[in-house]
């Protein structure tokens, strides 16, 4: 502990400041993740909840709910960034024995050691698991094969049944700004869907046709109703994949501040260099008040907002904010 410190550090627990700029991947497999998660944990307790009120949740849930019956396959995207934060927590409820297709979207935002131990961690659970990338359709022909063909049965069934082969249905659900209408667009190579930089564009579900054998439902993002999960809840604001007015922004970037500074691909060292603060062994809300004095007249909002879009934009280099539990 730096004395005179205490508090100022966001959300209450001391940081374990790491002087690092080993980026090789040593340093990166003895990294722990579960200390991470922890130290986030005791960060987020004392925080001014993050919370969001849509108005559209209620009524989305029960439609999907309702639409999941239809639908032969669904597709659950996820953000690649924070692929355990970013799932509904009834989805495996909702879904029951319904077939699933796992797509981490944005691929391009994490490294490829983030990738493979996703990878890893998926097919050891026996879940089907696509990398995908919304903006340019990397993963898209992939998924919509795997779709077919996991759904094939259907039309087997109908046949045996004597009835006609029909479309097979595929739903696309997962929460706001992970890339489902973008997913849909690459998919159909065409603008169906809205998609934009911000959650909670698309606002009622929709059915797209692709070819002749697949119909696809576009999804509003859907979110728990409450969350208990704060530390959670802060992954989805520093992703960008909850509205700003759910949280409240100098909070965030401060734990970010705290997250990149402990991760071995980052580190103290990056942050210092990027924004010729000094930072040595304090809090992330004493950095961005720095940096507000530095670039922004003291305007914290001003310096918060600086550091989340950098993070959002790769600046940092793309890394993940969550690793597969071990
Ligand atoms: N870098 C990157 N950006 C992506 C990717 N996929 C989507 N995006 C961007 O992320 C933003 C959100 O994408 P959308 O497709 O609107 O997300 P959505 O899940 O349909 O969002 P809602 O309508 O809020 O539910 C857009 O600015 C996309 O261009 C990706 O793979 N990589």
């Amino acid at each position: 502990m730096v004395n005179g410190l205490k508090g100022q550090i966001v959300g209450g627990k001391t940081p374990t400041w790491r002087q690092n700029d080993d980026v090789n991947g040593a340093v990166e497999d003895e990294f722990d993740w579960a200390e991470m998660d922890a130290d986030l944990y005791y960060w987020t307790k004392p925080l001014r909840p993050v919370q969001w009120y849509p108005g559209h949740i209620a009524k989305t849930e029960k439609e999907l709910k309702d639409q999941l019956k239809l639908m032969d396959v669904v597709i659950e995207v996820r953000d690649a960034r924070i692929p355990l934060s970013t799932t509904h927590p009834q989805m495996d409820l909702w879904l029951g024995n319904r077939k699933r297709i796992l797509v981490l979207n944005r691929e391009d935002m994490v490294s490829t050691e983030d990738r493979n131990a996703w990878a890893m961690y998926f097919s050891n659970q026996g879940t089907k698991v696509i990398f995908s990338n919304g903006q340019l359709g990397m993963g898209t022909m992939k998924l919509s094969r795997l779709a077919k063909s996991l759904a094939a049965g259907v039309n087997v069934r109908r046949k045996a049944k004597g009835l006609l082969p029909r479309p097979v249905r595929a739903g696309i659900v997962g929460y706001p700004n992970v890339g489902k209408s973008s997913l849909i667009n690459r998919l159909l190579k065409r603008r169906m869907c809205p998609a934009a930089p911000r959650p909670g564009v698309t606002r009622e579900l929709k059915w797209v046709r692709f070819g002749k054998d697949l119909e696809l439902l576009d999804s509003p993002g859907i979110l728990p109703m409450r969350i208990s999960d704060q530390a959670a809840a802060i992954k989805l604001a520093i992703c960008d994949d909850i509205g700003e007015r759910s949280y409240d922004v100098a909070d965030v970037a401060a734990i970010l501040v705290q997250m990149l500074a402990k991760l071995p691909t980052v580190g103290m060292k990056v942050l210092q260099n990027r924004y010729k603060v000094d930072v040595d062994g304090q809090s992330g809300k004493i950095f961005i008040d720095k940096l507000a004095l530095r670039l922004f007249n003291g305007d914290s909002h001003q310096a918060a907002f600086r550091v989340l879009s950098d993070f959002r934009k790769g600046k940092f280099g793309w890394v993940a904010l969550e690793r597969p539990p071990r």
